[in-house]
């Protein structure tokens, strides 16, 4: 189970690299834009020759009237290259960005659990949602003028070199300058960007925390302190926001009056020019046409550059998803023998990040037999099961996991998913009807078969007494069910799968004695004849068990069956004191002994 990075997408480091690699797919409308931009600009420039030359054959109407007939016909052509230009950025930006999500959101069900634990789910659609909108407005509003500007910048700066050299250069001397200062200015903006998604990403998280536990942040009376923190986080996107904008607004008076200067200088020269009959009254008035068509690009250059960064800054953010490592999945399925052992821990060591959680855990779980894992909080009964289902790796020479006789490295961990069932504390049910979430145990389940299985786990009764019965829709998280309805539609869904082997976390949390019942026998359904591993925490299933390993601090310090540990008298014995003891005084009481 090696975690790769395998993806196409993946093969650029650049950002740049990366974010092509989306557009590509449909680089006709890329390329019909840049020819739209550079069409824009070839009549913009022509637009230019053409009024001088009428300036110049004001006595010839022909001439005139050919030369009218020619704008009207630049005129349209520029009309609908800007149609293609908006339509086709249009079509190609949302396009490319609904892949880019789509690859996203397929590759984030890939990467192992380990880098799942590094971001909140709140982040993490922040960046599908408002960095991919950054990226989407950049190639939708702005990519055209990539090559709008310098075509129009460099037709008319030869064009007004032609004309005359001296009072172009003299009066875009200033130019340097203002595109020093402004652009020297302008850096801060993408630090104001960035931090700004930052904290909308964090904002979003706690409203994403506060919506799904609503629950609990009622039960507390914790509104106002969620509250205060969103309200914090959006503060600091207010914040960010408002100091971008000062930037901008500080930007926006220099750059005016900077690259106004040369209209000045412009007028001044050229006048005197006239005067000294170096010049026509023509040219001047082609001058200050194509004057614009300098300045305009030289100004928005830092703007675009502003922009090119803020946006390559969102990009890196969806580019760091996306080179992520992802799970192992294209290995060749395992032809798997049947009589093999279902699993086997060797000498297993692990840790998250640096902190030791296992330490040398060995065990086997032969075939139909039952494993109960029990130990204080902490000690690590979880990270087996995670484990054994393959969402952390193991480090090389940190032991080894086996799946019916192969170490979970060569498992295809898709094809290992499949032969186990986990059932787990923290039922998670989706927003869809009772039914589709039963048959996500096996997608190809027929109405029987998912009927057989909600009987067989308890189920069927209370979800025949819903007024849609297996159609109804279970609410986000199954909000609209009871604790121990929401258990036993997890246990109609994992013995709808039919996994050879069990992973079950009994759960710890209180029901009334009715629904605890009916949980408890939908358990043992689920249990009969199959290879469990249970993290115990009822007294009847640690007895039933065939061995019972005791967990402290990431080690078994004690295994046995419950018999043989309580005659031993070490930790497991103090444990049952703790914790079960009463419990067994409970049972023995009802049962009158
Ligand atoms: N994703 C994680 N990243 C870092 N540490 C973790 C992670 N998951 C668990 N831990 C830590 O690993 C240790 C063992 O956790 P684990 O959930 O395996 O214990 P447990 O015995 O199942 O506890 P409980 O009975 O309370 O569920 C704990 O100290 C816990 O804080």
């Amino acid at each position: 189970m090696i975690f790769t990075k395998q993806d196409s997408h993946t093969r650029s480091n650049s950002v740049f690299g990366w974010v092509l690699s989306f557009v590509k797919p449909y680089r006709i409308w890329v390329f019909i834009c840049i020819l739209a931009s550079v069409l824009v600009a070839v009549a913009d420039i022509w637009m230019g020759v053409l009024i001088q030359s009428m300036v110049e054959y004001t006595s010839d109407f022909d001439k005139l009237v050919r030369i009218a007939l020619i704008i009207l016909c630049l005129t349209i052509v520029g009309f609908f290259s800007k149609y293609f230009i908006t339509y086709s950025a249009a079509r190609f930006s949302a396009r490319a960005m609904r892949d880019l999500k789509n690859k996203m959101a397929a590759h984030l069900e890939q990467v192992p659990m380990s880098t799942m634990d590094k971001y909140h789910s709140g982040d993490l659609v922040s960046r599908l949602t408002s960095d991919a909108q950054i990226l989407q407005s950049f190639l939708q509003q702005h990519f055209y003028q990539l090559f709008y500007l310098p075509v129009v910048f460099v037709g008319a700066l030869a064009l007004l070199l032609s004309i005359n050299w001296k009072l172009i250069l003299f009066s875009v001397a200033i130019l340097p300058v203002a595109i020093a200062v402004t652009g020297a200015m302008s850096r801060p903006l993408q630090t104001y960007a960035a931090r700004m998604q930052d904290h909308l990403g964090q904002a979003n998280a706690i409203a994403q925390d506060t919506l799904s536990g609503i629950h609990m942040v009622k039960a507390f009376r914790l509104e106002d302190v969620m509250y205060r923190k969103y309200e914090a986080g959006m503060q600091q996107v207010l914040k960010n926001g408002i100091l971008a904008e000062k930037k901008r607004a500080f930007m926006t008076a220099p750059g005016i009056l900077l690259f106004s200067a040369p209209i000045l200088f412009f007028v001044a020269y050229g006048g005197y020019l006239i005067q000294t009959g170096e010049l026509t009254l023509g040219s001047l008035v082609i001058f200050s046409y194509l004057l614009h068509f300098i300045i305009e690009p030289l100004s928005l250059a830092p703007v675009l550059f502003a922009q090119v960064q803020e946006t390559s800054g969102a990009a890196k953010r969806l580019q760091e998803i996306c080179l992520q490592p992802v799970e192992q999945n294209d290995l060749p399925a395992i032809s798997v023998d049947p009589k093999a052992v279902p699993v086997q821990f060797e000498n297993v060591t692990f840790a998250y990040d640096q902190t030791k959680i296992l330490d040398a855990i060995s065990f086997a779980l032969p075939k139909n037999k039952t494993v109960a894992l029990v130990g204080a909080s902490g000690s690590g009964k979880s990270t087996i099961l995670k484990l054994l289902c393959g969402f952390y790796q193991i480090e090389p020479g940190e032991g080894c996991i086996k799946v019916f006789g192969h170490s979970l490295d060569h498992w295809n961990l898709a094809a290992l998913r499949s032969h186990l069932s986990l059932v787990s504390q923290d039922t998670t049910l989706f927003p869809v009807s009772i039914a589709e979430n039963i048959s996500y145990g096996r997608l190809d389940a027929t109405r029987d078969e998912i009927i057989a299985a909600a009987k067989a786990a308890n189920a069927h009764d209370f979800i025949m007494e819903l007024p849609e019965g297996y159609e109804t829709r279970v609410g986000e998280r199954g909000s609209r069910l009871s604790g121990g309805q929401k258990q036993r539609i997890a246990i109609a869904r994992a013995i709808l799968k039919d996994a050879p082997i069990l992973l079950l976390d009994e759960p710890t949390s209180a029901l009334d004695t009715e629904s605890e019942a009916l949980v408890q026998e939908a358990l043992e359904n689920v249990m009969r004849d199959r290879t469990v591993l249970v993290i115990a925490h009822r007294l009847s299933t640690i007895k039933d068990a065939d061995e019972v390993l005791v967990l402290e601090q990431g080690q078994i310090v004690e295994r046995g069956t419950h018999f043989d540990l309580l005659a031993k008298g070490g930790v497991y014995t103090r444990l049952y004191q703790k914790q079960f003891a009463t419990e067994e005084q409970g049972v023995l009481a009802a049962e009158g002994v």
